[in-house]
């Protein structure tokens, strides 16, 4: 199995770009993160490059994050806003070679009518997919748990999967974020099973709290491997908010990778073997 670390939610202590040797020191093969537009791209390749790690998803912009946002693709009144963040986007993409973007909904706020949310997200997400397909790119949808984010605009992944119905596009697809799919409702592998053609990506957290496989109720022992026999050979993107267990959940699924000959072994690295 193949993993990737969300840079923004592991290894907050560092600085972004040192997340990346952290990273490949703990086992990961990838990395995914919101995004990087706040950073000199040629140094993120760089340092991808260095580590020996694929980037594996990114976001397109999602509105003002610390201010609440999570996402504007379904808000008419930003469309223009939408379009600018797909251009920056397809530049990160050719930039870091990564042929998975995500595309957040947003919320859909007070006084707007659902539909009309809706239609808009699915208008830009066609936008999206078209401007992507140069260079390669499948745009997905995920969907947001609505407990820790009232009014997202696709609650379950049956939502998603109706708007790409929508957005009839071909480079679109689902992103599997099995901590929302807790929250929402469970059932998690047959939820799979269901969506398994459009799914493209899978991101895992435990519940309650949003923290490491096996600090809660997922049986990651199970599902992983239930996900593999499934067919779903992708990247598993390990997307939580870290506590002191640290990493060693990885080493039941993924192998510690040898250090090349003559290379420093992390102290990272040593501690997991
Ligand atoms: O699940 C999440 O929170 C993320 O995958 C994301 O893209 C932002 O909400
Ligand atoms: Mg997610």
């Amino acid at each position: 199995m193949k993993f990737s670390a969300n840079l923004s939610m592991l290894y907050q202590e560092l600085p972004f770009l040192e997340r990346i040797p952290a990273a490949a020191a703990d086992g990961f093969t990838g990395v995914e993160f919101l995004g990087a537009y706040d950073q000199d791209v040629l140094e993120v390749r760089a340092a991808l490059e260095a580590a020996g790690l694929r980037q594996v998803l990114f976001n397109v912009p999602s509105g003002d994050w610390a201010g609440g946002e999570r996402g504007i693709a379904c808000l008419p009144e930003r469309v223009e806003e939408f379009e600018e963040g797909v251009a920056r986007a397809l530049e990160h993409a050719r930039t870091l070679g990564c042929s998975l973007v995500n595309v957040l909904a947003g919320r859909v706020p007070e006084g707007l009518e659902l539909d009309t949310a809706l239609e808009t997200l699915a208008e830009n997400v066609r936008f999206a997919a078209h401007a992507l397909a140069p260079a390669g790119v499948t745009v997905l949808l995920e969907a947001v748990n609505t407990r820790d984010v009232p009014g997202f605009a696709l609650p379950t992944i049956a939502d998603a999967a109706a708007l790409l119905s929508r957005v009839q596009a071909p480079n679109t697809g689902l992103q599997f974020d099995v901590y929302h799919a807790q929250v929402m409702r469970g059932d998690l592998l047959a939820t799979f099973e269901r969506f398994r053609t459009a799914i493209q990506h899978v991101q895992i957290a435990d519940n309650p709290g949003r923290h490491e496989p096996g600090t809660g109720e997922v049986n990651y022992s199970f599902l992983l491997p239930a996900l593999r026999a499934a067919g779903y050979g992708g990247y598993i993107g390990a997307e939580y908010v870290p506590t002191t267990a640290g990493t060693g959940w990885l080493r039941e699924f993924a192998p510690v990778p040898e250090p090349a000959w003559g290379a420093t072994r992390g102290s990272a690295w040593e501690a997991a073997r």
